[in-house]
């Protein structure tokens, strides 16, 4: 805390934006039901209608690249992938060009861990898209070390990687639509495993990570909502992508089987619809929440 009186407060004022605010001093929280005489048909798309723009970090992934078409598909203008890998999502990006002729999309090599590249990714997205409005946070890593022989560097870039760079991209973007005084919705991408531990792979440093993004959703969707800025994270079960393939997961892949009420994986494209409620209007009530997509996996 500064010394200065003046700045003491100018601080406590910023840090501590009024929390309770009426409908009318809080426009950027209220409501927009469909417009009156809107056909059923138009009130059911405008329910789930995604405006604007978004950023999609970890952009180059398997379920990244599912919800950036699910988002386009549902009315999203524009779109900035950004990955530590970029190019990767090259081929994926050529095919939504042609199938949504018109909306911007773009790509970023951003490394999430990196607060200045962070901070030049939004003003450059910016500048091509003119706002952002929607952010989500699906770059992660993950690794199968016994705790007992986790060497420190691992256990730090796991948690630099999924915790502190959902953190630094939230922020990043949160001071973009605080600039913008416009509404916007963040959603992080925790996991099943942010619940229970995971079984039977040893995975430390990821649970305790994506665990960790739970607390961080209610936070800032605490710090954040006085803006408009609604924050929530999903947390898919085990899906059926490049994360869960490879030598030594197939005992593992019919262990999380047997262990699923449904006996299955999870296809990318069932975690667009949950998405897509907490980036439109129909979802405007939802903050500070985590919505398993597991198949009932944390049931029992
Ligand atoms: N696949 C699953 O079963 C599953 C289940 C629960 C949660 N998740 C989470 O969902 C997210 C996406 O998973 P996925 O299966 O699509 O994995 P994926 O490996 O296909 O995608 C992750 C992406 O993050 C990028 N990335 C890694 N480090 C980065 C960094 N420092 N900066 C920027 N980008 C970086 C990678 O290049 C990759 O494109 C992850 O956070 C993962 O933990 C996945
Ligand atoms: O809990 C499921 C996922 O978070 C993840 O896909 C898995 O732990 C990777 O082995």
């Amino acid at each position: 805390m500064p010394d200065n009186a003046e700045d003491r407060a100018a601080l406590t004022n910023r840090q501590l934006p009024e929390m309770v605010l009426s409908r009318e001093e809080n426009p950027l929280t209220v409501p927009r039901p469909p417009p009156e005489g809107f056909t059923n048909t138009q009130r059911a798309q405008y329910r789930f209608q995604v405006k604007g723009n978004a950023i999609i970090t970890g952009g180059a992934g398997t379920l990244a690249l599912s919800a950036a078409q699910a988002l386009l598909e549902h009315g999203l203008s524009g779109l900035s992938l950004w990955d530590i890998n970029p190019d990767q999502a090259l081929p994926t990006i050529t095919s939504l060009h042609k199938k949504f002729p018109g909306r911007r999309i773009m790509t970023e090599a951003v490394d999430v861990r990196d607060e200045s590249a962070v901070a030049s990714a939004v003003a450059s997205t910016v500048k091509v898209l003119g706002s952002v409005d929607i952010l989500c946070c699906f770059a992660g890593v993950v690794g199968c070390t016994h705790a007992l022989d986790m060497k420190a560097n691992e256990w730090r870039r796991t948690h630099d990687i999924n915790l502190t760079g959902s953190f630094l991209c939230a922020q990043g973007v949160a001071r973009q639509m605080v600039k913008q005084g416009t509404p916007g919705s963040i959603v992080f991408t925790a996991s099943i495993s942010a619940h229970a531990t995971n079984y039977p792979q040893p995975q430390a440093a990821y649970n305790s990570s994506k665990t960790a993004i739970l607390s961080l959703t209610k936070s800032l969707a605490a710090e954040w909502s006085s803006y408009g800025i609604r924050v929530n994270s999903l947390s898919p079960g085990y899906m059926d992508t490049i994360l869960n393939e490879g030598e030594g997961l197939e005992r593992a892949r019919r262990s999380w089987n047997e262990r699923n009420p449904m006996g299955r994986m999870g296809d990318p494209w069932e975690l667009t619809g949950p998405l897509v409620l907490l980036c439109s209007e129909g979802g405007k009530y939802i903050n500070g929440t985590d919505l398993c997509v597991d198949g009932g996996a944390m049931a029992f």
